[in-house]
């Protein structure tokens, strides 16, 4: 990625622990997700039952790791974690169903990369709570079914899209997570400088939380560069200026966007006239991968109407060409069709 302050992706100098919250109650938006969740979770204590398979989707940073672990705690049970990827061999993922306690949540991250030999594993086992190992080789083979412990998978993926029908359709429980509202953030960013013992007025509290790009990742990480401004330049305190003049200086624009982000729009509009650009072109003029353009760059876009997706590509939208405060092209097939 470009720009690694507001990438939505994972690095490792994030330390969520401190700020990620440890039950539902604390858990700020996806009002919807966690409602639900929460009656789930207590109909299943109270049958003394495996949750049913539960699938978390959306753009990354949203929160789908920290809803399974809330899922884990608020459930009693163990928590396991693993992703797609890792999980190369099918006996890779049969050593930790075998080695979970009834009831425990098992977490894959990434599911829509697990490889399909491994995906085999898991349909019994989702659907019987069983394993069917293959013994002995050519006529002489067998199968011969293991009995697991109930458990409870729960899946994350962001790209829903990518995950086999008969994976999905396993999954009892599909929850999909959207963007956060600039209040929830808010919320999100005053609790965190709460926990990292700042002190934050609501105004610039208000102001990161503007700039976030929906995401409580990038709403922490945001935090935790605005406080170093703060502790250097404004006596440790996060006031609404000293937001605004750290994240101008960090290249975080007014609706959050950054240089990627501008360079992205910049090019549909400087270059192919505001569109239709299909992706594989963006790609290659923006050396980055189509998966991350798809992935972590569209998405925020597309839901502040900057781009439409079109079935000859992406286009910019009006909002977009007064952003760039560049004059969107009058025409038919022009971005003024989709007024958004
Ligand atoms: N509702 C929330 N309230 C407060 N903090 C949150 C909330 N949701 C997520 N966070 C924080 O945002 C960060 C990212 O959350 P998380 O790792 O769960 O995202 P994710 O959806 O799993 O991302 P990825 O797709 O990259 O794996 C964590 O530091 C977590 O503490
Ligand atoms: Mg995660």
């Amino acid at each position: 990625m470009s720009d690694p302050l507001l990438t939505p992706e994972k690095l490792p100098e994030d330390s969520d622990r401190a700020l990620r919250p440890q039950s539902l109650g604390e858990f700020v938006g996806q009002a919807e997700a966690r409602a639900n969740l929460a009656v789930f979770v207590e109909s299943a204590r109270r049958r003394g039952e495996a949750m049913d398979h539960t699938l978390f989707h959306g753009p990354p940073g949203l929160g789908k790791t920290t809803l399974a672990q809330i899922m884990a705690r608020e459930l009693g049970v163990g928590f396991r974690m693993t992703s797609g990827p890792v999980l190369a061999k099918p006996g890779d993922l049969a050593a930790i169903l075998t080695n979970l306690e009834p009831r425990d949540v098992l977490f894959i991250d990434e599911i829509h990369r697990l490889s399909p030999v491994v995906e085999e594993v898991l349909y019994p086992a989702m659907e019987d709570f069983a394993l069917d190992l293959v013994i002995g080789e050519g006529p002489a083979a067998r199968t011969v079914r293991i009995d697991l412990q109930p458990f409870t998978l729960v899946g994350a993926t962001t790209r829903l899209g990518l995950l086999t029908t008969p994976l999905r359709d396993r999954f009892g429980i599909p929850t999909r997570l959207s963007f956060y509202t600039e209040d929830e953030l808010f919320l999100i960013v005053a609790r965190g400088a709460r926990l990292l013992g700042v002190e934050a007025d609501e105004g610039g509290c208000r102001e990161i939380a503007r700039r976030a790009r929906g995401t409580p990742r990038i709403a922490g990480r945001l935090l935790r560069r605005v406080v170093d401004f703060a502790v250097v330049e404004a006596g440790g305190k996060v006031s609404r200026a000293l937001a605004d003049r750290a994240l101008t200086r960090l290249g975080v624009d007014h609706l959050g966007l950054d240089g990627g982000d501008r360079r992205y729009l910049t090019l549909i509009a400087e270059n192919y006239g505001g569109g239709p650009v299909g992706v594989e072109t963006l790609s290659a003029a923006l050396s980055e991968a189509r998966d991350a353009i798809e992935e972590v760059i569209e998405p925020y876009l597309l839901q502040q109407g900057l781009i439409l997706r079109t079935p000859r590509g992406r286009m910019l939208g009006a909002k977009a060409w007064r952003h760039l405060g560049l004059e969107a092209p009058k025409g038919p097939g022009q971005a003024d069709l989709f007024e958004g």
